[in-house]
């Protein structure tokens, strides 16, 4: 396996400082040893900078809406040629707003990909269904061929083409989704594990179902964008929006190991991770170790243990 991160410390897409920080919090943490220490190779492309927009007034209620524009074509960039360069793109966030380019980007390299978005919210919201004008809470509805007509014309995301069906998009762990996107899913059919669903079948049941659902469409390249607030905020609160009633540490690791095993994970992204949403540094420190476990799962790394092929007994 082989890994490139792409850091991306962006966060106009919501309105709470602190977000930007997030790659270098995980850097810090020894994302990139802990994975090497699996055997997995590692590129690190650094962060992107972005660049600051002089005038960025709201287009009706959306807000920095250039910047986010501007942000995301980036980052499509940097993630197709991360997928070009044969890596499993590793986009650590910043705000879920990134969710735009990365997926964008990653369809560029791969074409047809499915999209499994685990978080506490549907991320769904339309332009013209937003309340809160913030575009981490809308990302899904510029990616998807279903609701391109839901999308008007916005400054600097000219470049964006929707690249996903409905049909292809699997969420796990919803607990915290406005009527209008509740509407948007029932109309589309998207495939839903809403945390009811966690409780009634069982983490295990539900990667069973969401691989079989997958598998039937076709093994497509899985993109996995992975929002920290679908942790519980007992385990992960360093997080903008954080909601009661999340998943468990271990229902968070256990989707990432069962995603690896289908050696059709593609591509992660890691994202809402504030530090200056922690009230304490263990708050941090807890949300950090949390996001590189949850990575970590991605690139094999199991409870049961880990050891090189090349390991010999001294
Ligand atoms: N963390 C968030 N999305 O994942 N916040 C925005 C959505 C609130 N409805
Ligand atoms: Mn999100
Ligand atoms: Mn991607
Ligand atoms: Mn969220």
């Amino acid at each position: 396996r082989s890994a490139g991160i792409v850091g991306a410390p962006f966060s106009k897409g919501q309105s709470r400082g602190g977000v930007e920080d997030g790659p270098e919090r995980i850097r810090a943490a020894g994302l990139q040893r802990r994975l090497q220490q699996l055997g997995c190779a590692v590129k690190d492309y650094g962060n992107l900078t972005f660049e600051d927009m002089s005038r960025d007034e709201p287009m009706g209620l959306l807000k920095s809406v250039r910047a986010v524009g501007a942000a995301n074509q980036k980052l499509s960039q940097a993630v197709q040629a991360a997928k070009e360069d044969g890596h499993t793109a590793v986009v650590l966030g910043g705000d879920h707003s990134l969710a735009i380019g990365s997926i964008h980007g990653h369809s560029a390299a791969v074409g047809e990909l499915s999209v499994v978005w685990v978080d506490a919210h549907a991320d769904i919201n339309t332009p013209l269904t937003t309340y809160t004008g913030n575009i981490h809470g809308q990302p899904v509805s510029y990616l998807l061929h279903e609701l391109r007509s839901k999308v008007p014309v916005l400054l600097n995301f000219s470049w964006l083409k929707p690249c996903v069906s409905a049909a292809d998009v699997v969420f796990i762990g919803l607990r915290d989704v406005d009527p209008a996107e509740h509407y948007i899913l029932k109309m589309l059919g998207v495939k839903t594990f809403s945390m009811s669903e966690v409780d009634q079948l069982g983490v295990a049941r539900v990667m069973e179902e969401t691989c079989d659902y997958l598998s039937a469409r076709g093994k497509k390249p899985i993109h996995l964008s992975y929002d920290i607030d679908a942790i519980d905020p007992s385990v992960a609160p360093a997080t903008g929006t954080p909601v009661v009633g999340g998943l468990t540490y271990r229902e968070g690791v256990y989707i990432t190991e069962h995603l690896c095993q289908t050696g059709l994970l593609s591509a992660v992204d890691l994202v809402e991770v504030n530090p200056l949403r922690g009230q304490t540094e263990e708050d941090v420190r807890s949300t950090v170790s949390t996001a590189i476990d949850l990575l970590l799962g991605c690139f094999g790394r199991v409870r049961e243990g880990n050891h090189l092929p090349d390991y010999r007994l001294p």
